[in-house]
């Protein structure tokens, strides 16, 4: 790219583009490396290649690729002894989870592992493995993750791969009761689901498919499977890895419980009740669901039933029963769903760090960050928000990476250089996270108030924020619950509604106490807060190992100040080590190789449009337009523009050979 005549945003794009169609997906900015998804798999994966980037003198002896980041991250690694971070962005669909699994095949192949060592089986095996757990159809991407992940790999002394931990954010709760036509939910639920009938019946799904029950069924349609995917294939996959990280058949039986026990959960119904005067609710118990759910979560029918419809409520060193209504018992249905998928999933997390991490051994690290992109839709929620505020952060790092350090660097040395003008995010980042005032504060604030409300939380940010250049109040509909975040890659509208329950986002604690008494030791273990399973550390127990903390619900920490936590932990590690780049970018929404519609928005990054096949939108400033479309594609006729506004142009340029 540095090496381009014109460096300007026409000439990035289309130098990206013909590279695309000529099949050199990546490209190197300085020691940034893009990479544009080329979905089809070229022939430039495999153990030659990879070798031969591992012993190339200089980067630009061989094309670019990210054999060259792994490689030196490796190098700097064993030449310098110095901690190695690759950090891998882009939106949902750009092919960030490839590259770090591309990153990570070339690492373990050029380090090696220790002799007869089945660390780098395990290491390799679990990627797949937490994919069927944690990633699902979407419309954007047909294995999605649905949840961030740093993975760090652990060499020891002599550099030989011997390790692994991993850490997950985030992982998206309400997808196992709910996703929108054409998406699926996580994909272990259909692996199940086509397991063999004589398992499926030890589980009580006996003849029982996808389309027969709520949480998988939704939206059953042909897009619901995934093309070239076989999941009664994938479900002996996922038990082949499972067995890999040492899980004994009746550890995986009681797994794959835990997912049959969510999707009865998602088949419970209630009817309402009058009990001494007051509406209430009971379970229908027709079909067996609530039983079934209870036996394999290994609790009691009757108290899970009671778990379901009274609420307990402690006041003043009193406790109160509340019954809830039908409606109120299926929230909290759907509630325990989500939970027991989420502490699930967290123990395989940490019981697949118990198989892989070695910290003793490791005496140098690198590590690989798969974690979601900016996210800005039609209705932005708590999601979208935790999610930006991580790209926040990341593009923090980024900025000092690139720029001051640069900057320092050139003035220590006395090396005349013209002002780099860059966007400093320092003041977002503190309307975000300051202690007390910062937007997380004061939701957090506002989630204890007895009568808190979203309502209330955004009129509390905007008093505290009205001066505040990043932050805006939308004055439109919602009920007083919008306002807008002025981020480093646009403004995003943020709806509040519902986010002090998310915030929550916790079952009551007795029935997180009926959990931890399950006969099932996984559940009671995924249930049981870390420090205790630390003094209790059994066979299905992953706390003796794991770097993975688990909180017990009676911590009752926010989601927030969780997310925060956790972010802060990461970018601590991060900042510890050498940071390397790879940006993905997704070249067209239709999943496919002919294909490219992409522009970039005022801070340089590529956001895609929708197009005909021989379009291509441009988004360019006003003034300079007309030569930089004459620059970019001289041969081609473009249209009057389509959408003017001050700033910006948008027009579509036709006849573009492909
Ligand atoms: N290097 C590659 N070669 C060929 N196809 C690729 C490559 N990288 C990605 N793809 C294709 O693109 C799809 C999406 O990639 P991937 O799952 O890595 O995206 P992602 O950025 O991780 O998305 P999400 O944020 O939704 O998880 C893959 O399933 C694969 O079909």
């Amino acid at each position: 790219m540095c090496a381009l005549n014109y460096l300007h945003e026409p000439a990035i794009l289309a130098n990206l583009r013909q590279r695309f169609f000529a099949k050199m997906p990546y490209t190197y900015t300085g020691e940034i490396c893009i990479a544009v998804n080329p979905y089809q798999w070229l022939d430039i994966y495999n153990e030659r290649i990879g070798a031969k980037y591992g012993a190339a003198l200089k980067k630009s002896d061989l094309p670019p690729h990210p054999y060259a980041t792994s490689t030196a991250a490796f190098r700097g690694l064993r030449m310098y002894s110095k901690n190695q971070s690759i950090l891998v962005s882009g939106e949902s669909g750009a092919g960030k989870t490839e590259t770090v699994k591309i990153l990570l095949n070339h690492l373990a192949a050029i380090a090696g592992g220790e002799q007869g060592d089945t660390t780098i089986d395990k290491v390799i095996n679990s990627n797949p493995l937490l994919e069927s757990f944690g990633n699902a159809k979407t419309v954007r991407n047909d294995n999605s993750s649905r949840f961030g992940k740093f993975t760090e790999l652990q060499f020891n002394e002599r550099c030989h791969l011997v390790g692994s931990n991993i850490n997950t954010y985030l992982l998206e709760k309400s997808r196992v009761v709910t996703h929108s036509r054409g998406e699926r939910s996580y994909h272990v639920f259909y692996q199940l689901l086509a397991a063999p009938e004589s398992l499926k019946a030890g589980f009580r799904l006996g003849h029982k498919s996808k389309a027969d029950l709520r949480y998988s069924g939704l939206g059953q349609d042909a897009t619901s499977v995934i093309e070239g995917i076989s999941d009664a294939d994938r479900f002996t996959r996922t038990n082949a890895a499972l067995e890999l990280i040492e899980l004994d058949k009746e550890a995986r039986a009681q797994l794959w419980g835990g997912i049959a026990a969510v999707l009865h959960l998602g088949q419970v119904t209630f009817d309402h009740v009058v009990v001494d005067g007051h509406d209430g609710s009971s379970v229908r118990e027709q079909a067996g669901a609530l039983s079934a759910a209870a036996a394999l979560l290994g609790v009691g029918v009757k108290d899970l039933a009671k778990k379901l419809t009274r609420r307990v409520i402690t006041a003043r060193m009193e406790s109160i029963e509340v019954l809830l209504s039908v409606d109120r018992a299926a929230e909290a249905c759907d509630g325990l769903a989500k939970e027991v998928y989420f502490r699930l999933f967290d123990w395989l997390v940490a019981r697949i760090n118990q198989s892989t991490n070695h910290p003793a051994s490791a005496a140098r690290k690198v590590g690989l960050l798969d974690i979601f992109g900016f996210e800005s839709f039609a209705v932005n929620s708590f999601e979208q928000f935790c999610i930006n505020y991580a790209n926040e952060k990341l593009q923090q790092k980024f900025t000092e990476d690139v720029f001051k350090t640069v900057q320092v660097e050139y003035a220590s040395e006395g090396i005349a250089w013209s002002h780099i003008d860059y966007k400093d995010n320092a003041s977002t980042l503190d309307l975000l996270e300051a202690f007390r005032t910062g937007m997380f504060a004061l939701l957090d604030e506002e989630g204890v108030l007895p009568k808190g409300s979203e309502e209330a939380f955004v009129t509390k940010a905007t008093k505290a924020h009205v001066q505040h250049a990043s932050f805006l109040r939308t004055n439109k509909g919602s009920g007083g619950v919008e306002f807008t975040i002025r981020h480093y890659a646009g403004d995003i509208n943020y709806t509040a509604l519902g986010w002090l329950d998310k915030n929550k986002d916790t079952i009551q604690d007795d029935t997180v106490a009926m959990l931890r008494d399950s006969t099932c030791t996984i559940v009671s273990t995924a249930f049981t807060p870390l420090a205790e399973q630390e003094s209790v550390a059994g066979s299905a127990s992953p706390a003796g190992k794991g770097g993975h903390k688990r909180k017990g619900s009676l911590m009752q920490e926010s989601q927030a100040s969780k997310f925060k936590r956790q972010l802060h932990g990461l970018m601590g590690a991060i900042n510890t080590t050498e940071v390397q780049y790879v940006r993905c970018i997704k070249p067209n929404k239709v999943k496919n190789c002919k294909h490219v519609t992409c522009r970039l928005n005022e801070c340089g990054h590529m956001i895609l449009h929708r197009a005909r096949t021989s379009d291509v939108i441009v988004r360019c400033d006003i003034n300079s337009m007309t030569h930089k479309l004459q620059h970019m594609l001289p041969t081609s006729t473009y249209s009057q523009p389509i959408v003017p506004s001050a700033a910006q142009l948008v027009c579509r340029v036709s006849n573009v050979a492909m």
